[in-house]
């Protein structure tokens, strides 16, 4: 059973915003899902259309193998939701609101045992969210999403507001429940957490899911080629690098020699080829990285048409 699936999932608002256009995503069990976009992309509409927060204009979606819109209540009972901004009561303490969800769950969890968790201290507890300042609120808002061990989280730009530790902490909580089992599905547009936690990701633009799978399946699909860089301390007029086989493109730069490979095996040929012809100071060597990746996708996250390639892995 799939944790999430949604078939031709579709929001429109008036006449002219489509929100999101003929999603068709499914989320394993036990996986960790990493649903990337830039601002606009849609991701939202897609957590609260997951959530019968909003209503899709067309298409379905089924949470834990409930539908999304007629099996609200156990769907709610048994995930863990982190929404975007997490509304919170100003006079209620953070002990109050996570007696509350335990209380509406009907749990036996410890409200200080979630507290510590999320890296809340017992007097944090007792003061009214109000006073809270933005990462402590998120902080609750994932206690909050904690209780009831959930069989899958929704967590929507779950680092917002957080500090690096706080960004650390809630990357190592989110792997800890993947752990135990628990699916993860997260919206973020901050590239190197879902990269340090996902299984797979999702990159949705203008309302489309343009690319999903994981890192290596979406790297060697879009075939970007396969960089190394060396400073050297003179760059040879005879170096002839770009007939070495496999390499695509060379060019130097301040005594540095970048060559594209067609893939990583082509690296080490390089390194040998530059070495044979001159002293090699330092070498540096990197997988395509996300951002690149990202930025392929949706065009850096402009607005103008991306023209981006789909796939689907
Ligand atoms: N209630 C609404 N009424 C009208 N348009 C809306 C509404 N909610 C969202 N939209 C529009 O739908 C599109 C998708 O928005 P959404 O919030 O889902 O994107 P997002 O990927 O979550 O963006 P962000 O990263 O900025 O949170 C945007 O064009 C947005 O302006």
């Amino acid at each position: 059973m799939a944790a999430i699936r949604t078939t031709s999932l579709t929001k429109r608002y008036g006449d002219s915003v489509l929100a999101v256009d003929d999603l068709d995503l499914t989320v394993a069990d036990g996986e960790v899902f990493g649903f990337l976009g830039p601002n606009g992309a849609g991701k939202s509409t897609t957590i609260n259309m997951l959530l019968d927060f909003v209503r899709p204009t067309q298409g379905s979606a089924t949470v834990l193998g409930l539908d999304a819109q007629s099996e609200t209540g156990e769907i709610r009972h048994r995930i863990g939701v982190l929404p975007e901004g997490a509304t919170l009561y100003d006079r209620l303490t953070a002990r109050e609101h996570l007696e509350w969800v335990i209380d509406t769950k009907g749990t036996d969890d410890d409200p200080d045992a979630i507290l510590e968790r999320v890296g809340l201290t017992p007097a944090d507890g007792d003061r009214p969210a109000g006073g809270y300042s933005k990462g402590m609120a998120q902080r609750l808002g994932f206690g909050m999403a904690l209780v009831g061990d959930p069989d899958l989280l929704i967590l929507d730009e779950p680092s917002s507001g957080l500090d690096p530790t706080g960004m650390q902490e809630m990357r190592e909580i989110i792997a800890d429940e993947a752990d135990r089992g628990t699916s993860v599905f997260f919206s973020s547009h901050i590239l190197g957490e879902v990269e340090a936690v996902c299984d797979r990701i999702g990159i949705m633009n203008e309302g489309r899911l343009v690319a999903t799978g994981t890192l290596d399946d979406l790297q060697g699909e879009l075939d970007l080629g396969v960089p190394i860089s060396l400073e050297v301390e003179s760059v040879p007029g005879d170096l002839a690098l770009e007939a070495l086989d496999g390499v695509r493109s060379v060019t130097v730069e301040d005594g540095t020699i970048t060559a594209t490979c067609a893939d990583p095996s082509v690296k080490i040929d390089v390194v040998e080829h530059v070495a044979d012809a001159t002293t090699v100071r330092d070498i540096v060597s990197e997988d395509v990285s996300l951002e690149q990746l990202f930025n392929t996708y949706t065009n850096g996250g402009r607005e103008e048409d991306a023209a981006a390639p789909e796939v689907t892995a």
